[in-house]
């Protein structure tokens, strides 16, 4: 499962999905480079970033230049960072951008920014002219790890996260990986947290290494590449199995059911919760309430509340600012997860580290008395 190496570091991962197939590169200076990099994989010359007020005085002058060097159009729209901005108003401006900019089917969208910036771009892309080609530059740890890989995009509501979107391949992801040492601490445990989910999905021996070396990740240098290529060759095997999450895909969700509640419960208020906390405690919930159902041992996910801890993160919901809203309203937004079948809920469940698996039609009322004792 390991992701090729070469002399400076870099790391490859190839996306074999067909004529969706694309390349994540991953390695410190590859924004100085995007240019040569794009060029090799794009007809069009003419492309359109999307950024935010956080990213683009960080790295859209380095990104433009290298761009214009290599002889393509340039135009940028820089949104208000967070997830607020994964809104209507946001997919009006993003759109209404990409349009003035006549951006045409084999010219690109370029996401540069993290996760909020990436879903929202990605779904512009995917519904401009029914689909313009899309590049992915992540700059938040999450970004890289996660939602910039396997083509989900999308935008929040006010019934709950990511419920309006479009599964639209990136056609390259440039995962530069000095820009991390920018991230403030608590965003990259934010994005630690969807490492942490490979290991406990199907990688024991992942999530082994990770409660050895988090500190080295943290602190950068091998380790820190290392952990984002496995993840992103984990994301890519299961994405190129299920590319559309009818089956084994949606394990990449787990703790994503009571993370997005709990985001939607507090408001997507950057300042309570941020995803990769929401998807800590989520992830702590899952193995507690696979216990309470007896399929697991209480111990998994004692150990689990440890090693997010040890690392900063939000392991409780009672660890949330602010109090939360009755269990009813976290039932509500549940309900409108997208895994839902015929109205009963799935979960991903687990029966012990790296051992989790899909439960269909679990029991609201179940959930719901597991919710409230939990509080
Ligand atoms: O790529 C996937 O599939 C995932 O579920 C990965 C998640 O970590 C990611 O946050 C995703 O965007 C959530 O998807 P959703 O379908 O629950 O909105």
């Amino acid at each position: 499962m390991n992701a090729p190496s070469s002399t400076t570091g870099e790391r490859l991962v190839h996306v074999p999905l067909g004529d969706r197939a694309y390349d994540i590169l991953i390695g410190p200076g590859l924004i100085a480079r995007a240019g040569g990099e794009i060029i090799a994989r794009l007809t069009g010359r003419r492309v359109a970033i999307i950024t935010d007020e956080n990213v683009g005085p960080l790295y859209l002058a380095q990104l433009m230049d290298s761009l214009q060097t290599d002889g393509f159009e340039a135009v940028s729209l820089v949104l208000p960072p967070g997830e607020k901005t994964k809104s209507m108003d946001g997919l009006a401006a993003a759109t209404d951008m990409i349009l003035a900019a006549r951006i045409e089917r084999g010219d690109a969208v370029i996401a540069l920014g993290g996760g909020v910036i990436g879903d929202l771009a990605g779904f512009a892309a995917g519904i401009v002219r029914r689909g313009v080609r899309f590049i992915q530059i992540p700059t938040s740890l999450l970004a890289q790890v996660d939602s910039s890989v396997g083509g989900k995009t999308g935008i929040n509501t006010r019934h709950g996260k990511n419920l309006l979107g479009v599964f639209h391949q990136p056609d390259l992801v440039l995962a530069d990986t000095a820009v991390l040492d920018s991230l403030s601490p608590r965003e990259f445990r934010a994005g630690y947290a969807e490492i942490a989910k490979y290991g406990l999905i199907d990688k024991p021996y992942f999530f082994h290494w990770l409660e050895k070396n988090w500190k080295k990740v943290f602190e950068g240098g091998p380790e820190r590449i290392e952990a984002i290529a496995i993840s992103c060759q984990a994301k890519a095997d299961v994405v190129v199995e299920d590319e559309r999450e009818t089956g084994r895909r949606a394990l990449l969700n787990l703790g994503h059911t009571f993370g997005h509640a709990l985001e939607a419960a507090t408001g997507y208020d950057s300042s309570r919760l941020v995803h990769g906390e929401g998807v800590a405690i989520g992830m702590v919930l899952a193995h507690q309430f696979s216990a309470r159902l007896n399929l697991a041992s209480p111990d998994d996910g004692q150990r689990v509340a440890a090693h997010l801890a040890e690392v900063g993160l939000p392991t409780r919901m009672v660890d949330i600012e602010g109090g939360l809203p009755p269990t009813q309203i976290l039932m509500e937004a549940i309900a409108q997860d997208k895994k839902v079948k015929s109205g009963k809920l799935t979960l991903i469940l687990t029966r012990g580290i790296g051992q989790s698996f899909v439960a269909d039609d679990v029991p609201t009322s179940e959930v719901f008395s597991f919710l409230e004792d939990m509080r």
